[in-house]
């Protein structure tokens, strides 16, 4: 079994299914969770293999996907268990290499923060090798984020405020899409028309973003007629803070992921 991933909920599922279309076997995705009918669920929706923690323990590698608070128990349960070489990649936000390497003495870990676009093949991953961590166990996680998307290796000094953009950011930009739906409803348009003409707006921008080679500062400019209809726009969210409102969310997302580890 190549990969184990415990704690099989929202983003082990994103994680394991991008893995899956970008080509790994399923049979060499094992997955563990406290609930036995997510086991059944995802063995039949991914034709991955449920085990207990024992089983895993034996992967090459060990992704640890259960919530931040969750991890200490897993990692103490699974301290004995651990085949030699195994590697322990981490994705709980907010929680240290000191504590991952602490509750495991000499085994290599990596930190990871991904994001749920990983599902698609759109991930965007940060990663942060641990002490007992080699080269080679950073390029195996690299391969695996790449995978799914793309990654940056990073220190862990910035990973709370690479969370607050890239990990918790699809939700921000699920959370726009939502209320630019709601604004076309009270339009007048119908709620299936407003999804359509948000949904395709936002893959064409983000499209633009990737390819286009400009800035989200010239592509904004590229949009704003002199006198027009989206300066009127901009206008209103500038006079309802809205800017200043995503400066204080991604600085409450970092401070949040930074409380979670008791630091
Ligand atoms: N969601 C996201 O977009 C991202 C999440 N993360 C990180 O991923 C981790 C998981 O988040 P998310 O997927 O949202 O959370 P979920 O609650 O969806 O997934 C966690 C899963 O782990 C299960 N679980 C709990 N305890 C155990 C255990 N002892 N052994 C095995 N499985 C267990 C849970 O079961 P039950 O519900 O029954 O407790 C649940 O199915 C978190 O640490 C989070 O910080 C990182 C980046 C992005
Ligand atoms: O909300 C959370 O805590 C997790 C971590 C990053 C995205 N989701």
């Amino acid at each position: 079994m190549k990969i184990a991933v415990v704690g099989a909920g929202a983003m082990g599922e994103a994680l394991l299914a991008g893995w899956i279309a970008a080509g790994t076997a399923p049979a060499d995705i094992a997955i563990v969770d406290a609930s036995e009918q997510r086991v059944t669920e995802l063995e039949e929706r991914h034709g991955v293999v449920g085990v207990d923690l024992a089983a895993a323990a034996h992967a090459e590698t060990v992704v640890l996907a259960v919530k931040p608070y969750q991890i200490v128990g897993v990692l103490n349960d699974l301290r004995d268990e651990l085949a030699d070489g195994t590697l322990v990649v981490s994705i709980a936000a907010g929680v240290p290499l000191e504590v991952l390497e602490g509750a495991l003495p000499g085994v290599a870990v990596v930190r990871v923060m991904p994001n749920a676009p990983a599902l698609v093949g759109k991930g965007m991953a940060g990663i942060v090798p641990g002490a007992s961590a080699t080269g080679e166990h950073t390029a195996t996680v690299t391969g695996l984020m790449d995978a799914v998307g793309r990654s940056l290796i990073t220190d862990e000094a910035h990973l709370d405020a690479l969370t607050a953009l890239s990990g918790s950011g699809p939700a921000y930009l699920f959370y726009v899409a939502e209320a630019m739906i709601e604004g076309g409803v009270h339009q007048g348009l119908s709620r299936a028309e407003a999804t359509e003409l948000v949904n395709q707006t936002f893959v064409g921008s983000a499209a633009m973003l990737a390819e286009s080679g400009r800035t989200a500062t010239a592509l904004r400019e590229m949009v704003t007629s002199p006198e027009g209809t989206t300066a009127a726009a901009l206008r209103a969210l500038d006079d309802h803070g809205v800017r200043a409102a995503f400066l204080d969310a991604v600085e409450q997302c970092r401070l949040r992921s930074r409380r979670m580890a008791g630091r």
